[in-house]
């Protein structure tokens, strides 16, 4: 059986850049050498690499453009984001909304450089879709929540339901992830018992005053 795992987005909040970066990679590497919980971080690209160099955790981009190395200027191809020692990327955030297009070139570009695949939707719909895909991972998030301390797996555990029939329906190996809100164990348990391999989470963990006593919470029921 595989671990569960807990994918934390650094975002660009300044309490995931700089030394508050470090806090929170800290207790995450602690956490799952204590734990065997699996916990990665999606630090932003200007902590990547520092991330990845300091840290055995997963480190994730938060995103992945579908372009090679040439004249692609302010973008981020997938050789750049092997090269600073990330193992995964985000695509199609929230935050972040791509084209049907350019999800397809980043996953492309994303798999042939073996790096993991999260593509985030905000439906049940686009999760089918994105299943169908074939990313690693499909991260379910209704947009109204993220941020906002409301749970999904409290406010909303129908769409991470649906969600994880419609990967299943689409393609069985596709993991989902429910985000948005997520705070405590008790959500990790709700999102795990629907069917989930884990969560998506931001501000519970970065905006915490204790970022390893949030992480400790969150592993332990799963
Ligand atoms: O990538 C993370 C999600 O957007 C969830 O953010 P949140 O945990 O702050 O609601």
């Amino acid at each position: 059986m595989t671990s569960p795992f807990i994918l934390i987005n650094f975002k660009t909040y300044r309490e995931g850049t700089g030394h508050s970066a470090d806090r929170i990679a800290r207790a995450a590497q602690a956490v799952m050498e204590d734990t065997g919980v699996e916990i990665g971080i999606a630090p932003s690209f200007t902590e990547l690499r520092r991330m990845a160099k300091h840290y055995t955790i997963p480190v994730f981009a938060q995103h992945i453009d579908g372009v090679d190395a040439g004249a692609h200027t302010g973008r981020i191809p997938a050789y750049m984001l092997t090269m600073a020692g990330a193992s995964g990327t985000l695509i199609n955030h929230s935050e972040r909304r791509l084209t049907l297009a350019e999800i397809e070139a980043g996953l492309a570009a994303a798999e042939s450089a073996k790096l993991q695949t999260v593509i985030c939707t905000n439906n049940i719909r686009a999760t089918a879709g994105a299943a169908a895909l074939g990313p690693s991972y499909v991260a379910i998030e209704p947009p109204e929540l993220i941020g906002s301390g409301i749970s999904v797996a409290t406010a909303d555990p129908g769409i991470i339901e649906g969600s994880v029939r419609a990967a299943e329906e689409k393609n069985p190996s596709v993991k989902v992830l429910a985000g948005a809100g997520i705070h405590s164990g008790k959500c990790v348990r709700i999102a795990l018992d629907l069917g989930c391999t884990g969560v998506l989470l931001a501000s519970g963990v970065v905006k915490a005053d204790d970022p390893e006593a949030v992480l400790r919470d969150l592993v332990s029921r799963c």
